[in-house]
């Protein structure tokens, strides 16, 4: 009996750091496809040629930033010669902050705090290339906030003509988005989508198979051996294919083995797992909203403010209409985006023209969605 009572210096975790969401494993499994078609279109740049630009999509959680990371390790043990650059531009959404964050890259220190201007910055950075021969990669991550700030096509602008201002200048961009409604060829100027002709790199959802053999890696890794049985892995698993959100089960995970050191347990138990879903539900909601537009909190927030938690879709359209001016047509395509991302779930109601009869119901508490919209 005592050998299943962890001491309270004991612990369930092998390496915890693999249930970390910042965690780059090893091996992507199942992302051998995207990861090629990556590497394929950097592959110029080793070779001292521009390379080609991407455009990985796919929804939260499917693997897209860590497919281009590893990539991006990969290229800087391989040469110095090309230069990958990680951009969040969630945090830096403007122009003039991602080529700072390249200077920085390019020359190991930030520009001058004194500030510089954007022309300056940006000869520096093209000189640097040709005199140093390196080719320059940018990823944009959430890609989509640089399209709301309208900076999309200068930042894209300017990385892909450097070789007008500074011939020889060599850089391509891979613009990383969550949203697959995004419309580059209608939201971008026809300049810019002359010169960035992405490859599309398509990240699908991972099936419950998938996620089962994600999971059961970074156990393999992450937990002594025996902390959870294969039946609490398949739970873990189907709750985590509801959101289709992978983090939802590497934190599901996590939490499960902190819940079971709690008990002073070397082993998790089915309580354990049902009370780190309540906690790690939220996590595909966190990442999810931070996804949308401003248009699509909008939406949710309709629903919210209406006190309930579920709305016929004609008088969501009502009030929907009434805060943004917005069309049916817009709507429409909103309402199913959502779905799309497991935010809401539809029903028909089979009366009614062109989806007005469907009820649209929140897939989460509304004072939960509530607490992170910001419109
Ligand atoms: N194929 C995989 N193998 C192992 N871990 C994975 C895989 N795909 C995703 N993950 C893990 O899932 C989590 C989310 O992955 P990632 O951040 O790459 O997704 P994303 O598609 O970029 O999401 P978002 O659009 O919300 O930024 C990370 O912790 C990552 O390590």
């Amino acid at each position: 009996m005592t050998k299943d009572i962890l001491l309270w210096d004991q612990t369930v975790f092998k390496e915890q750091e693999y249930f970390e969401l910042d965690f780059l494993p090893e091996n992507l499994l199942h992302r051998e496809a995207q990861m090629r078609s990556l590497k394929f279109s950097v592959s110029p740049a080793l070779r001292g040629s521009t390379p080609l630009n991407a455009c990985c999509r796919g929804a939260p959680g499917t693997g897209k930033t860590s497919a281009v990371l590893k990539v991006f390790s990969e290229l800087e043990n391989a040469t110095q010669k090309v230069v990958p650059v990680y951009i969040n531009c969630q945090l830096d959404s403007t122009r003039y902050a991602i080529f700072a964050q390249i200077f920085k890259k390019l020359f190991g220190y930030p520009p001058p705090s004194s500030g510089i201007s954007f022309k300056k910055l940006f000869s520096q950075i093209a000189k640097h290339l040709v005199e140093k021969k390196r080719v320059l990669i940018v990823a944009l991550d959430d890609f989509n906030y640089l399209m709301a700030s309208k900076e999309a096509d200068e930042v894209l602008y300017s990385l892909l003509r450097m070789h007008e201002v500074q011939p020889g200048a060599k850089a391509g961009a891979i613009a990383i988005l969550s949203d697959l409604t995004l419309d580059m060829a209608r939201d971008l100027t026809p300049q810019v989508q002359s010169v960035f002709l992405p490859e599309e790199i398509l990240f699908p959802q991972y099936s419950l198979e998938e996620i089962k053999d994600i999971l059961k890696y970074r156990i393999k890794y992450g937990f002594m051996q025996g902390v959870i049985s294969e039946e609490l892995v398949d739970r873990v698993a189907r709750y985590t294919a509801e959101t289709g959100d992978l983090r939802v089960g590497i934190n599901m995970l996590k939490r499960a083995g902190l819940n079971a050191e709690r008990r002073a347990s070397r082993t998790i138990s089915e309580e354990d797992v049902e009370r780190a879903y309540e906690g790690s539900r939220y996590v595909h909601l966190n990442y999810t909203i931070r996804s949308l537009k401003k248009e699509e909190k909008a939406l949710l927030k309709c629903i919210v403010e209406s006190g309930k938690d579920e709305m016929m879709s004609g008088e969501l359209y009502d009030r929907f209409r009434e805060k943004t001016g917005l069309g049916y047509t817009s709507f429409y395509e909103m309402v199913n985006r959502l779905e799309g991302l497991k935010l809401v779930s539809l029903n028909n109601t089979g009366k009614g023209v062109r989806g007005q009869s469907r009820l649209v119901s929140l897939m989460y508490d509304p004072k939960e969605v509530g607490k992170r919209i910001d419109v």
